[in-house]
């Protein structure tokens, strides 16, 4: 499968929604079903950090969130694990700066897989999209509350940074965004926003998604 075009990820990054198990307060299948119905472009599994699920209940959650995107016609992108996105065959897979770097991950996971790497300055992003990094999640734009270890929050200035040194890879925006912020950071030259919260916290993921959509088309 050859390499997606640089036009078709940048749509696929407009309302990209982040979520595991520990982020919701009702059944995660349930709030990616709404999430889905309201407009959402892309998904990443992160089951991580303080009461995420473990071992077989972890990939049973996976398989589960993986089918109920298929069947929406939303790409399913695993965080960091890039045995369990060989597993499930997962569409694509996020990795930070402490993570394996892009290169290696390139290598095992072939070349029609979507690779989206963290970035914090111009010097990590250029590294980055040197080692085959298809997208940029860069961030926090905002404080958030879904991540104990996220870096100092930076506003838009390393999204507007990148794009004034003529960084044109596509890249969404993350951390603490929602509907009523989400603007500067398009303003600011992302493709789209990367969010848990503002969905997997809201009463009615479907509108919150919708909201999203809208700021963001
Ligand atoms: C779209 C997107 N952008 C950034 C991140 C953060 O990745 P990382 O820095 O590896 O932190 P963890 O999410 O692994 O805690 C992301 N997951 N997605
Ligand atoms: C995974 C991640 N990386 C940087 S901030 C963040 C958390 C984003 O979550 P929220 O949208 O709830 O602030
Ligand atoms: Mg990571």
């Amino acid at each position: 499968m050859t390499r997606m075009i640089s036009e078709e990820l940048r749509a696929l990054l407009k309302v990209y929604f982040i979520m595991g198990s520990m982020n919701c307060s009702r059944p995660p299948s349930a709030v990616l079903r709404e999430a889905i119905a309201g407009g959402i472009t892309l998904f990443q599994f992160r089951e991580k950090g303080p009461g995420a699920l473990t071992g077989t209940a972890r990939v049973e959650l996976a398989r589960e969130l993986q089918q109920i995107c298929q069947r929406g016609g939303v790409p399913f992108i695993v965080n960091d694990d890039l045995e369990l996105a060989l597993t499930l065959d997962a569409d694509g897979i996020h990795v930070g700066q402490d993570d394996a770097p892009a290169l290696e991950i390139r290598q095992r996971f072939g070349s029609g897989k979507i690779i989206g790497v963290s970035a914090h300055s111009l010097a990590e992003a250029r590294r980055a999209i040197a080692d085959g990094a298809d997208y940029l999640g860069v961030g926090p734009v905002y404080p958030t509350i879904s991540k104990d270890d996220a870096q100092a929050v930076r506003g838009t200035a390393v999204i507007e940074e990148l794009r004034a040194h003529g960084i044109a890879h596509p890249l969404v925006g993350i951390g603490g965004i929602t509907a009523a912020n989400a603007f500067p950071v398009i303003q600011a030259g992302a493709d789209g926003i990367s969010v848990i919260s503002a969905m997997a916290a809201a009463a009615d993921a479907r509108a919150a998604a919708r909201e999203l959509a809208q700021v963001t088309d």
